[in-house]
C-alpha cells in the first residue's frame, strides 16, 4: 500500500498546523488587526493634531497610544515570532512524522507484501490444509477399515479357531465314527469313535489307505465289501448306505455298521478329498429284531400273536386260493381255564398257559402255526391239511389239554379244550369270515358240553345261529357309534293304598337298524352278552337315563324311582361302581330315585360280586330289584344274601295266573316271602285288568305290563355314546 491510498497521510509541503498553533495565530492575527485599527487610528488623530497644531500635551497622549499600540505590535512580533517558533519545532516534528511516516508506510507496503505472499501462502497453506484433511480422514478411513478388517480378521479366526475346535470336541464326543482321506483316498484323520472301532488312532492311520485301516466285508456273504471312499472319490458325490456292513477292528472283533461317504471340497468346488461316516449297528439291529419278534410274539408264551397269526393266515388264504390247496384252521378255547386264576392267582394261569403252549407246540408238524390269539384262546393253521387229517390232529391237541395235569401248590388241574374247526381252499371267504366260523364252531363245542371238536359246516343251523350272533356284534358297535341306541321307559303302576309320590318306570333299551326300523331287544341281547358288549350298552343306559332324569323329574317334583337293568358284565365289572358314582356326581341325579334291576340268574351267578356291588350301592342311597324272580330253582336260598328292594315277580308266571293254579300260587308264594322279608313287589307282564285286580287283592305291590302301560320312547334328548 502507497501513501496517496491512505487519506489519513498528507503531503510534506503542506504541513498541517497544531490545533494550539492555529489558535495562537488567530489570536495574533486578531491582536495584530486591533493593533493595526488603533494604530491607523492613532495615526488619523496625530495627523489631524499635526494639522490642527493640537497641544503637546494632546499629541503625547497620542504619543503614547502610539507606543502603546508599538508595544503591542511588539508582543504581536514577540508572539508571531514564538508562533514561528512553535511552528517550526511542529514542521520539524511533521516532517520527522513524515518521514516516520513513510519509512511505516514502506514498512507497511512491505509488511502487506509479505501479508499478501503470507495470504497467498495461507490460502495455498488452506489448499493444501484441506488436501492434508481430507487425506487424514481418508487415511483414517483407511485406519478404521483397517482396524475393522483387523478386528473382523481377528473375530473370523477366533471363530475359526473356536469352530475348529468344536468340531473336533464334536467329533471327538459324537457316537459316529467319522475317517476323512484326502483325494488319494489316504487317511488324514479318525475321530475317537473311528480310533475305537478300527483300532488304529489317528496319528498311526494318517497317510494310509483307506483300507488298510477300515476293513469291512458284506456281513451275509463274507466277501470284501466296496470301498466306499474310492467311489466318492470316483463318482464324485456322496454314496449312501450300505446293508449289512461287517467292520473288522484290528484285534479281529467286528461290528454290523451302517456307513456312509460323502466327498469334501474346497471354497471352489474342487474335490480335496471324502469324509467317511459310520457307527455300530449290532445293538440297533439286536433291538429292531427284538421289536419285530415283539410285535409278532405273544410274550407270555412265545407263541407268534393274532396280529402275525391273521398275517399268515391271509397269505394261506391267497395261496389256497391260487393253488386251490386246502387248509385248516382250529380255533381252540380253553375250558374251565379261570379256575386256575380265581383260586391260585394269575401267576399260575400264566405258568400253566406257558407249559401248555410248549406241549401243544411239540404236537405240530414244523409247517404248521400255532399261535396264541388271546386269554385262553389259541389259533392253529394247518396248511395243505384238509378236514379228515385236520380232525385227528385237533383231536389230538384236544386230547394233549385233556391229558395235561398242571400242578401248582400241591393243587392238581385238568381241563379241557374246545375247537372249532374250518376247512378253508378255493373259496370266496375272507380272513375275517373263516376267522368268525371258526370261532362259532369253537362256540358251539363249548355249549355241546366242552371239551370237543366242532366242525364249521355251512349247512349247521346251530352254527348259523352262532353266526349271526357274531355279526350282530359288529352291528350293536356300529349302532353305538351311529347313536343308533334310544330309551324307551315303561310305567309301574303302584297298586296299593298307601300310594308314594313320584313315578316308577323301568329304562328299556331299543336299537333302530340302519333304516331306522326298531329292533327288538331279544335280537342284539344274546349277542351282546355272549360277545361281552353289555358293559358297554349298560353304560350308556346309565348316561342317557341320568341325562333324561332331571326332564323327567324337574326341580320341585316328586322325586319318583327310574328302574335301570344290569348286566351280568356290569355285576362283575371291578370298575362299575366308580362310573355308576362319576355319573351321579357329573348329571347331579339323587341316588334315591335310581332302582338297578338285576335279574336273579346274573345275581346268582355272581353271588359275591352282586352282594358287594348291592351293599356300595344301597350306601350311596340307591335301591335294587331282582329281577325276573323266581325263573331260578332256590330262588329263596339266595334270596337272604341279596339285601334288595323290591322283587320282580317273573312274567311267565303272572301272565298265565288267572288260567294256571300253580302260577297263581307262585306269585301269591314270591308276594308273601317278599313281605315276610319287608320287600316290595312288582308284578311284571300284566298285560290286562283281570290280572291287575288280581293282583291287586293279592296285595301286590305294583305292576308292570301292556295292561298298565306299554313302553314308550323317551321323548327327552339323547346322549352321546360313551
Ligand atoms: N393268567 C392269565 N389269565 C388270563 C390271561 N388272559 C386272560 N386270562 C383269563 O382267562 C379267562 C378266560 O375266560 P373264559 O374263557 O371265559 O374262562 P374259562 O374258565 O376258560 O371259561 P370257558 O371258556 O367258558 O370254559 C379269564 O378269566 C381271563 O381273566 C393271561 O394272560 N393270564
Amino acid at each position: 500500500m502507497t501513501t496517496e491510498d491512505d487519506p489519513s497521510l498528507t503531503s510534506a509541503d503542506e504541513p498541517p498546523l497544531s490545533k494550539g498553533a492555529l489558535e495562537k495565530n488567530q489570536q495574533i492575527q486578531g491582536k495584530m488587526e486591533s493593533c493595526a485599527a488603533e494604530l491607523s487610528d492613532v495615526n488619523e488623530t496625530a495627523k489631524k493634531e499635526m494639522a490642527a497644531g493640537t497641544a503637546l500635551q494632546q499629541v503625547e497622549s497620542t504619543l503614547a497610544r502610539s507606543k502603546s499600540v508599538e508595544n503591542k505590535v511588539q508582543e504581536c512580533a514577540d508572539d508571531l515570532h514564538e508562533l514561528n517558533v512553535v511552528l517550526a519545532r511542529e514542521v520539524d516534528t511533521h516532517e520527522e512524522l513524515n518521514r516516520e511516516l513513510m519509512e511505516t508506510g514502506r514498512k507497511l507496503s512491505t509488511t502487506q507484501n509479505i501479508l499478501s505472499k503470507t495470504q497467498d501462502d495461507l490460502a495455498i497453506a488452506h489448499e493444501v490444509g484441506v488436501e492434508a484433511n481430507a487425506l487424514l480422514m481418508r487415511s483414517e478411513e483407511i485406519h478404521t477399515e483397517l482396524r475393522r478388517d483387523i478386528t473382523k480378521g481377528q473375530v473370523a479366526e477366533a471363530r475359526l479357531f473356536e469352530e475348529k475346535e468344536s468340531l473336533r470336541i464334536t467329533l471327538s464326543c459324537i457316537g459316529d465314527a467319522v475317517i476323512t482321506t484326502d483325494i488319494s483316498g489316504k487317511v488324514t484323520y479318525l475321530n475317537l469313535a473311528a480310533e475305537t472301532m478300527t483300532g488304529w488312532t489317528s496319528q498311526q492311520a494318517k497317510g494310509l489307505p483307506l483300507p488298510d485301516v477300515f476293513h469291512i466285508v458284506n456281513s451275509q456273504t463274507n466277501e470284501s465289501a466296496p470301498n466306499p471312499v474310492e467311489r466318492v472319490l470316483r463318482e464324485k458325490q456322496p454314496v449312501g448306505l450300505v446293508l449289512h456292513t461287517l467292520l473288522t477292528h484290528r484285534s479281529a472283533t467286528s461290528f454290523l455298521i451302517e456307513d456312509s461317504a460323502t466327498p469334501i471340497r474346497d471354497q471352489h468346488g474342487d474335490l480335496i478329498g471324502a469324509v467317511l461316516v459310520f457307527h455300530d449297528i449290532t445293538h440297533a439291529q439286536k433291538m429292531a429284531t427284538q421289536m419285530t419278534y415283539q410285535a409278532s410274539h405273544d410274550a407270555l408264551t412265545g407263541l407268534i400273536n393274532r396280529h402275525e397269526f391273521e398275517r399268515r393266515l391271509e397269505h394261506a388264504l391267497q395261496t389256497g386260493k391260487q393253488d386251490a390247496k386246502q387248509h385248516t384252521l382250529l380255533y381252540l378255547d380253553l375250558d374251565q381255564f379261570k379256575i386256575v386264576n380265581d383260586t391260585c392267582s394269575h401267576l399260575a394261569g400264566d405258568e400253566l398257559l406257558r407249559q401248555l403252549t410248549s406241549v401243544l407246540q411239540t404236537m405240530l408238524r414244523s409247517n404248521d402255526t400255532l399261535a396264541r390269539l388271546g386269554g385262553d384262546e389259541f389259533g392253529v393253521l394247518l396248511e395243505s391239511c384238509p378236514t379228515e387229517p385236520a380232525l385227528r390232529m385237533a383231536d389230538l391237541l384236544r386230547q394233549t389239554v385233556q391229558e395235561f395235569h398242571f400242578v401248582w401248590k400241591n393243587k392238581v388241574f385238568q381241563l379241557g379244550a374246545s375247537i372249532g374247526l374250518i376247512t378253508f381252499g378255493n373259496d370266496k371267504e375272507e380272513l375275517t369270515d373263516i376267522l368268525r366260523m371258526a370261532h362259532a364252531a369253537c362256540h358251539l363245542a363249548k355249549d355241546k358240553g366242552r371239551n370237543r371238536v366242532q366242525i364249521y359246516t355251512s349247512e349247521n343251523k346251530e352254527l348259523a345261529q352262532r353266526h349271526s350272533e357274531m355279526e350282530w356284534v359288529g352291528r350293536i358297535q356300529k349302532a353305538l357309534k351311529e347313536k343308533r341306541f334310544v330309551l324307551y321307559s315303561q310305567k309301574i303302576l303302584q297298586l296299593g293304598n298307601d300310594v308314594k309320590n313320584g313315578n316308577h318306570y323301568e329304562m328299556l333299551l331299543r336299537m333302530r337298524d340302519e333304516e331306522g326300523t326298531l329292533v327288538p331287544p331279544m335280537a342284539f341281547i344274546p349277542a351282546a352278552e355272549r360277545y361281552g358288549l353289555m358293559c358297554r350298552l349298560d353304560r350308556w343306559v346309565i348316561a342317557t337315563a341320568f341325562a333324561q332324569y332331571e326332564g323327567r323329574h324337574p326341580p320341585g317334583s316328586a322325586m319318583g324311582t327310574c328302574a335301570i337293568n344290569l348286566s351280568a358284565a356290569s355285576i362283575c365289572d371291578e370298575n362299575f361302581h366308580e362310573f355308576v358314582v362319576a355319573q351321579f356326581d357329573l348329571y347331579k341325579v339323587p341316588p334315591g330315585g335310581i332302582c338297578f334291576e338285576i335279574t336273579e340268574t346274573s345275581a346268582i351267578a355272581n353271588l359275591a360280586q352282586a352282594a358287594i356291588l348291592i351293599r356300595k350301592l344301597k350306601a350311596l342311597g340307591c335301591r335294587f330289584s331282582l329281577d325276573d324272580f323266581g325263573s331260578g330253582m332256590s330262588s329263596f336260598t339266595y334270596l337272604k344274601h341279596l339285601p334288595v328292594d323290591y322283587l320282580k315277580i317273573d312274567g311267565g308266571f303272572v301272565k298265565d295266573m288267572m288260567d294256571d293254579p300253580i302260577d297263581r300260587a307262585m306269585v301269591e308264594a314270591i308276594n308273601h316271602i317278599g313281605h315276610v322279608m319287608h320287600i316290595e313287589t312288582i308284578a311284571e307282564f300284566v298285560e290286562n285288568n283281570a290280572i291287575l285286580e288280581a293282583l291287586r287283592t293279592m296285595g301286590v305291590d305294583y305292576a308292570q305290563g301292556y295292561g298298565v302301560e306299554k313302553p314308550r320312547l323317551s321323548e327327552f334328548p339323547i346322549l352321546p355314546s360313551i
